[in-house]
């Protein structure tokens, strides 16, 4: 029996994207405050620690041979070189957990978003988040404070290659005023949502209906 047909709808996998430093783990996190409801995917990555992060909140930091273990375990949804890393997402327990209808929060890149739309078209919801300029991206990354020149220059010199792929995604949200961007982007949440229970509910309407002695 198709996924679908079961009337329990599969979680959304609602995917934020965006270059670094344009805001959408700011977002995420007032996401996962406000809306209650979506959990997030914690990714795998082999980047030092930046000051504040928290190991298994933030991500899961691990050495290079630890990340080369789990590809050869088949442990990841998806992973990519971003910047002089390697970031992954872990199958781990959100596997059922999207199967038992419960949605996820991804902060990955446009190469991790590829494979995983590639992977589930119909879970998937896409959504780039943009600065409002390029200088207000600089700024944002050094008052962030926690990347050194050299990183914040390297990142800046990736970002044209980043917002390039803006076309890959369902939705495109510029984020100026941080509770504005938040707005447009819980709406989002929320259509998509409805979208897919109606999608659900319909199903058993027209069960019903077509039923042999439904007459
Ligand atoms: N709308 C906004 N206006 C002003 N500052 C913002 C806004 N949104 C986020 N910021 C700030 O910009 C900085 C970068 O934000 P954040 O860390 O969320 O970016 P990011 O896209 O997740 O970056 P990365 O990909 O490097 O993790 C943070 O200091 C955050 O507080
Ligand atoms: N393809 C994936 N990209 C990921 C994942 N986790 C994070 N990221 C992206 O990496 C960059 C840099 O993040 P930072 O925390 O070092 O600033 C950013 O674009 C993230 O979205 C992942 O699991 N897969």
């Amino acid at each position: 029996m198709a996924d679908h047909d079961t009337l329990q709808r599969r979680g959304l996998m609602f995917i934020l994207s965006s270059p670094s430093g344009a805001g959408k783990t700011t977002i995420a996190r007032m996401l996962l405050e406000r809306d209650g409801h979506i959990g997030l995917s914690v990714s795998v990555t082999t980047r030092p620690m930046r000051p504040g992060e928290v190991d298994g909140r933030d991500y899961h930091f691990v050495s290079d041979a630890e990340f080369d273990r789990m590809i050869e375990a088949d442990d990841f949804y998806e992973w990519a070189h971003v910047f002089d890393h390697r970031y992954g997402t872990p199958k781990g327990h959100i596997r059922n957990a999207l199967k038992e209808g419960q949605d996820f929060l991804f902060d990955i890149d446009w190469q991790g978003t590829q494979q995983l739309y590639q992977k589930d078209q119909q879970d998937v919801v896409r959504v780039f988040i943009l600065p409002p300029s390029l200088k207000e991206l600089h700024d944002r990354l050094r008052g962030r404070g926690t990347d050194s020149d050299e990183v914040i220059a390297g990142r800046m010199e990736r970002a044209r290659a980043e917002i390039s792929h803006w076309d890959g995604y369902d939705y495109v949200v510029i984020n100026d005023d941080v509770e504005e961007c938040y707005g447009k982007v819980r709406e989002i949440l929320e259509a998509e949502r409805m979208k897919r229970q109606r999608q659900t509910g319909l199903i058993g309407f027209v069960r019903g209906l077509m039923a042999p002695d439904a007459e």
